[in-house]
């Protein structure tokens, strides 16, 4: 069984008299563990595709199952619940809270998860390790430079222990060499087992998956 099966999906928005698809009738099938990228030019249907993988919309048409789990038919609570349980987000814009440390940005999603102190303590500082960042965790984001910020946000999203990385455009606000070292870590999750799932505009980023799927007006084409 697939971990995430999408199968003749499609979202529609309705603008005025205009319909447009920004999926279409999408078939997608991702394995645990798996390193995909999703490839297209902007207003392909990326982030749409992103939103609904990441339990943060659902289609209007098909089927989205996330671990054998049928998503279409789950209320916002549930989903909210399978994205707090499995998914880990990591943006462009680090999306840092600038008056808190990097301890404490990584720290904020467990403390509302209702951890205590004392659990939340190792979980943080074993997800700032993952990322090298272990020496910087009393500095805050304006102290960092932007790939130590999106290292931060990485964490963040590691102490939840998701199975599912999602990541749109991470090295979009880096220089190249930084987004290498994004890519790498990345990649070291995914060999330690996680599944991630990129999404970029740029074939050279794309390329580091182990897979491609290209997005063309809300069609995705596999490449080989
Ligand atoms: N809330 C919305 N209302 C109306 N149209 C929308 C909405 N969200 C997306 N669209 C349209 O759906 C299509 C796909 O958009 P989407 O944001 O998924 O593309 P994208 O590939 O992520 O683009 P980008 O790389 O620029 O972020 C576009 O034509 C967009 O204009």
């Amino acid at each position: 069984m697939s971990l995430i099966h999408i199968e003749k999906a499609s979202k529609y928005y309705t603008m005025g008299e205009e319909t447009i698809k920004a999926l279409d009738d999408v078939s997608l099938d991702i394995d645990h563990g798996e390193f995909v990228a999703i490839m297209g030019p902007s207003g392909s249907g990326k982030s749409t595709l992103m939103n609904i993988i990441g339990c943060l919309d659902v289609v209007d048409k098909g089927i989205y199952n996330l671990d054998g789990q049928a998503i279409n038919v789950l209320k916002d609570s549930q989903l909210a619940d399978i994205r707090n349980q499995k998914i880990g987000f990591v943006f462009q814009s680090f999306n840092l809270l600038p008056r808190l440390s990097a301890y404490e940005n990584v720290e904020l999603p467990l403390i509302y998860r209702g951890m205590s102190k004392k659990e939340r303590e190792p979980l943080v500082l074993h997800a700032l390790e993952a990322v090298d960042l272990q020496d910087r965790k009393k500095h805050f984001p304006s102290e960092l430079s932007g790939g130590q910020q999106q290292r931060v946000a990485i964490a963040r999203t590691l102490a939840g222990d998701p199975s599912i990385i999602l990541a749109d455009e991470p090295t979009g606000a880096l220089d190249s060499k930084i987004g290498v070292e994004i890519l790498n870590i990345l990649k070291r999750l995914n060999a330690q087992g996680r599944t991630i799932i990129l999404i970029t505009h740029d074939l050279l980023i794309a390329q580091q998956a182990k897979r491609i799927v290209r997005f063309r007006d809300g069609r995705l084409n596999e490449v080989v």
